[in-house]
């Protein structure tokens, strides 16, 4: 084959892995999708896949009408990728639509017959006004997704959450020192309300200042809020329950925690272990499953980030409303209330534990916290205060809940849940 190894075919590649084979970009990394490139083209690939999959339905709405009936899934993909990148990117069509029929002619027996076809639909496409292109609906979530979304949380911030989902996610950074203002002018970022610094230009992450010696970790403005909430105390012995990749860790140890840092994955624990060195941070990790694992000694506090549907980090992985189902949610729902409580029993008398999800869904957040506390007749939920979040965000329960539809002029922020709970006594 000729010519298949381009940020664009891989881009397509990695489109079709979504939409047609059901498989999440993760795994098509870990399988080598991005291996054939260099660095710049890996980057490129990833940029233009993500670019796609986050407007799959207006570039739907543009390409449906010119064409007969769906060409097969690599066609599709390359078409798709092609009229993103010019109407949502302004790519120069001449070099998309050659390089687009390019890829389908190199594309065997089975698809090169389709070149003539690409050209003519591509050369019609790129007609389309990028003003028209940018006012047409965002991306829909799916059926199951977005019927739980929308008698959660109702049809305009569904709507919103949609197009902040569309618009993508800027690149989020935790400052080690806590000092977001110093860190926001060497890097040329904005500090949130919330202490993280935003990059909102291009960056490649190693090559920004203070990559190397750990002044930083990549974090979502929304994930660095479970151990704010925590709020660990220098010499406190802090449990980070469900651990890794150790975003969470880092902050606990940062504080001047004794963290231990439990997780069930070997291979995210080492991906923990790294950052940790790379931050010259430094906190006991155990690898284990929790709902087995007994500690020697109880915790001052213990952070619970527990596994979940993760449906509110779509803005930085548009692919997951294609390659999820709701199957398994009712499994995953239990697996939380086991985890909660056995968290519980971690705790020395009075000590607090935080329950966070990256979820949108009530049941995954809200309604655990109220069914831990229906459970543990001598829980009580404590209010969150934090700097820089709205007093409208706390849910009725006493929750924190974070939507990526808050802080629509500051470039949002991925969907949470946390909780702070605390024994009576
Ligand atoms: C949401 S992720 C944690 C992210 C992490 N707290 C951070 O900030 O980087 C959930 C984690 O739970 C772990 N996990 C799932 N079931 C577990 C169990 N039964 N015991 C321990 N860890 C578990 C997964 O391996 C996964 O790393």
């Amino acid at each position: 084959m000729r010519n298949t190894q381009t940020a664009r075919s891989v881009a397509a590649r990695l489109v079709a892995g979504v939409l047609h084979d059901r498989l999440t970009l993760a795994d098509q990394f870990a399988r080598g999708a991005l291996e054939p490139l260099d660095p710049a083209g890996r980057a490129r690939a990833q940029r233009l896949a993500l670019l796609t999959l986050r407007r799959v339905g207006p570039v739907d709405r543009v390409l449906k009408p010119l064409l007969r009936k769906a060409p097969p899934p690599p066609v599709h993909a390359i078409l798709r990728v092609a009229v993103a990148e010019m109407l949502a990117e302004g790519g120069e069509p001449h070099g998309v639509v050659s390089e687009a029929v390019a890829q389908v002619r190199a594309g065997g027996r089975k698809l090169e017959g389709f070149a003539g076809m690409v050209n003519a639909v591509l050369r019609r496409a790129s007609e389309t006004p990028a003003a028209d292109f940018a006012a047409l609906p965002p991306q829909e979530l799916p059926g199951w997704l977005r019927g739980r979304l929308m008698s959660a949380w109702g049809k305009p911030a569904t709507r919103a959450m949609e197009a902040a989902h569309a618009a993508g996610a800027g690149l989020d950074l935790t400052p080690r020192d806590g000092d977001a203002a110093a860190l926001a002018a060497r890097l040329g970022g904005v500090a949130l309300p919330t202490g993280s610094v935003r990059i909102t230009a291009r960056a490649q992450v190693s090559d920004l200042p203070g990559y190397e010696s750990g002044d930083w970790w990549v974090q979502d403005a929304a994930a660095a809020l479970p151990a704010a909430v925590l709020c660990a105390r220098r010499g406190e012995r802090v449990l980070d329950l469900c651990a890794a990749p150790g975003g969470k860790t880092l902050q606990l140890a940062a504080a001047g925690a004794s963290v231990t840092a439990l997780d069930l994955s070997e291979s995210r624990m080492n991906r923990l272990r790294q950052n940790l060195a790379r931050c010259r941070l430094g906190a006991e990790t155990v690898v284990a499953d929790a709902l087995d694992w007994m500690p020697a000694q109880p915790f001052d506090a213990v952070l619970l980030d527990a596994p979940c549907s993760a449906t509110g980090t779509i803005r930085r992985h548009p692919d997951l409303p294609f390659v999820r189902d709701p199957g398994g949610l009712k499994e995953i729902f239990g697996l939380q209330a086991a985890l909660l409580d056995r968290a519980l029993g971690f705790l020395k008398p009075g000590g607090r534990l935080v329950y966070s999800t990256c979820s949108l869904l009530p049941e995954e957040g809200e309604r655990q916290a109220s069914a831990a506390l229906e459970r543990h007749p001598d829980l009580r939920i404590e209010q969150p205060e934090l700097q820089g979040t709205d007093p409208a965000w706390i849910s009725p329960e006493g929750g924190l809940r974070l939507r990526p539809d808050f802080w629509p002029d500051l470039g949002a922020l991925d969907g949470f849940y946390i909780a702070l709970l605390r024994h009576s006594g």
